[in-house]
């Protein structure tokens, strides 16, 4: 399985707290929040630098400044949200862009209905964020269409991933590299991960 797991302590013990059946909405909102921050340090740790002469009080010098490349964060609605603002706060110029799925309560089946994307995705990395891969079939389809319209380097965060969602994933397009805090056990019969956290949106929201 190709993935890498965010094992720093900060985050792992907000990822307790979020799994918690007894953390409420607006807890679970602002836990989401922090550790979406936290990850997306772990997610930019390779961004480019240029060397730039500036001069301080004292003396001329030349420091490191990131290059500017273009960035672009795409959720998926609805969980995805939940991430983009801690995301944002690190990278506050990336563009995002909506991808609207939901999974087909009895099928699993990825359902597309919104998509808006930056205008020049073949320029950009683009990262798309959704708190939950669990059969993988979303992020597969968010993926495809991203391709469709011309992305070349796409990244994935989530928060608790499946296995059987890895799998797929490396399977179906191993060039996507995955970030998450967790891999969890399995998928149960009704395609939710366990332990998981339940639904994301929902919990999120507070609605179903
Ligand atoms: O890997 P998969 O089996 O496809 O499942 C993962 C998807 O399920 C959840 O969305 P959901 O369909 O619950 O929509 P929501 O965010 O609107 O609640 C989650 O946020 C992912 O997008
Ligand atoms: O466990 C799961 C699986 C899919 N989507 C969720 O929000 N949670
Ligand atoms: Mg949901």
């Amino acid at each position: 399985m190709k993935v890498q797991i965010i094992e720093h302590p900060l985050v792992q013990h907000k990822l307790t707290l979020l799994r918690d059946k007894n953390t409420g909405t607006k807890e679970f909102r602002e836990l989401l929040d922090e550790i979406a921050l936290l990850m997306g340090y772990e997610l930019t740790r390779n961004l480019p630098l240029q060397d730039v002469e500036i001069e301080t009080p004292v003396a001329k010098c030349f420091c490191k400044m990131l290059t500017g490349k273009k960035i672009g964060f795409i959720p998926v609605l609805r969980a995805g949200l939940g991430m983009v603002n801690g995301l944002l706060k690190l990278i506050p110029a990336a563009k995002v862009g909506h991808i609207g799925l939901y999974r087909d309560p009895d099928t699993l089946t990825p359902i597309e209905y919104y998509c808006k994307l930056p205008s020049d995705t073949a320029e950009r990395e683009l990262i798309i964020v959704d708190p939950m891969l669990a059969t993988g079939e979303s992020l597969v389809a968010a993926i495809d269409l991203l391709k469709r319209h011309g992305a070349k380097d796409i990244k994935l965060i989530c928060l608790v991933a499946a296995p059987e969602g890895v799998l797929l994933i490396n399977q179906k397009h191993p060039d996507v590299k995955i970030f998450t805090a967790a891999v969890d056990d399995y998928l149960n019969d009704h395609g939710y991960i366990v332990p998981g956290l339940g639904d994301a949106g929902d919990r999120i929201f507070g609605t179903k």
